[in-house]
């Protein structure tokens, strides 16, 4: 892998004011993305995914929010570029994929022409050209009959539809970067399959993705390398079969554990992350998932640095616990994980079973 990364985020950080004060949504993330790498990006909702990859984007232009930290793509610093050449950045070497496609389509103009807009904002081509080669893209994603889809808008596509509209768009530019923010959430998984194939193919001609989502499935079939955000922090990063074969912080354990497995081991109920995510407004001085931690201990008061795993420098996590007794806490916490929601369906079992009984007698009394 090369040396340089494509992408290299330092001590990013995020706030907001609100009526309710301050909130802080990105807490000094720091992270890289190789050229032609995936990175998964996940973490319950609230964790500060979306927030921190349109930071990164120059995308928040509310007044009310203050970005800082280091954004280097390609070795410039995108926080503190001139406007124009972040423009000419976004579309061109950096291209992004919404869970809402219209928010990259205009209403009002044909897909074609959009399309052929994009290739030429970026190549000297002719319109008829760019024309034919919207049709090639839109037959390269998929889109059946392309001559004749190519004029319609997009409000006569299915979302689908849209979404592959949205990528033959950013393949239009072969961006050096995709960031896609749940690009397939909205769409049935047939079609999910099928736009990450497409973001596969993407990356196959060599653009680094950085893909968010709430699917460790997905993750775990196409990313190189997975960032675990909880509280607007990474709690845990590393190479995807690290990630998922020796998950190293308690918050990527919960995450893990509670994903269903087809044809795993039957539990009555599976595991949850007990308590609710943080809020940003009462982000904790020290570990912000300690609140949720089965294994909390006093040391979780102070903030935890990101520190790599015994003998893998690329694999770090942010946890105050034993660095080299990981497998054996894990399994402490799963059990008690395991056993709370095993009590938790006993009592909701028994609690059905008095009331079946209770209705069973009434509809028996005279
Ligand atoms: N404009 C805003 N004003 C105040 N707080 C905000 C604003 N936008 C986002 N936040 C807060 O920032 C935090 C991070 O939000 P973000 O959308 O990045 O989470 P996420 O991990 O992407 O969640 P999801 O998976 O649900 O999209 C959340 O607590 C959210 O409420």
């Amino acid at each position: 892998m090369p040396d340089q990364p494509l992408l290299d985020v330092t001590d990013l950080r995020v706030s907001f004011r609100t009526r309710r004060g301050r909130v802080t949504a990105v807490d000094g993330l720091s992270f890289s993305v190789a050229p032609g790498e995936v990175l998964g990006v996940v973490g319950e909702s609230g964790s500060g995914k979306s927030v921190s990859m349109l930071a990164v984007l120059r995308l928040l232009t509310n007044p009310n929010v203050t970005v800082s930290g280091e954004v280097l793509f390609r070795g410039r610093d995108l926080l503190s570029l001139p406007d124009k050449q972040m423009r000419a950045i976004r579309g061109r070497e950096i291209a992004m994929v919404f869970q809402d496609p219209m928010t990259a389509l205009t209403p009002v103009y044909t897909v074609g022409w959009q399309i052929a807009e994009q290739i030429r904002a970026h190549e000297p081509v002719s319109r008829k050209e760019a024309h034919a080669r919207a049709v090639e893209l839109l037959s390269d994603v998929g889109i059946p009959d392309a001559a004749s889809r190519v004029n319609a808008y997009p409000h006569e596509f299915s979302g689908g539809m849209r979404q592959r509209a949205v990528i033959a768009m950013a393949l239009a530019c072969s961006p050096a970067l995709l960031i896609a923010d749940e690009p397939t959430t909205a769409l049935d998984v047939t079609i999910q399959a099928q736009i990450l194939d497409l973001m596969r193919e993407l990356n196959a001609r060599g653009s680094a993705v950085v893909l968010i989502t709430h699917d460790m499935g997905v993750v775990s079939e196409i990313a190189d390398r997975v960032l675990v955000m909880y509280g607007g922090r990474v709690a845990e990063e590393g190479p995807r079969q690290a990630v998922f074969h020796v998950p190293r912080h308690p918050y990527t354990w919960g995450l893990l554990d509670s994903v269903p497995r087809v044809g795993g081991t039957r539990l009555r109920r599976l595991p949850t992350i007990a308590g609710v995510p943080v809020s940003p407004d009462s982000l904790p001085e020290g570990c912000a998932f300690a609140p949720r931690c089965r294994l909390r201990h006093e040391r979780c008061d102070e903030r935890p640095e990101l520190s790599a795993a015994p003998g893998t420098p690329a694999h770090r996590d942010a946890c105050r616990l034993p660095a080299d007794d990981r497998t054996s806490l894990r399994l402490t916490a799963r059990a008690a994980a395991t056993g709370a929601a095993a009590a938790e369906h006993a009592g909701r079992a028994s609690k059905a079973e008095r009331a079946d009984k209770a209705d069973v007698e009434r509809e028996a009394a005279p």
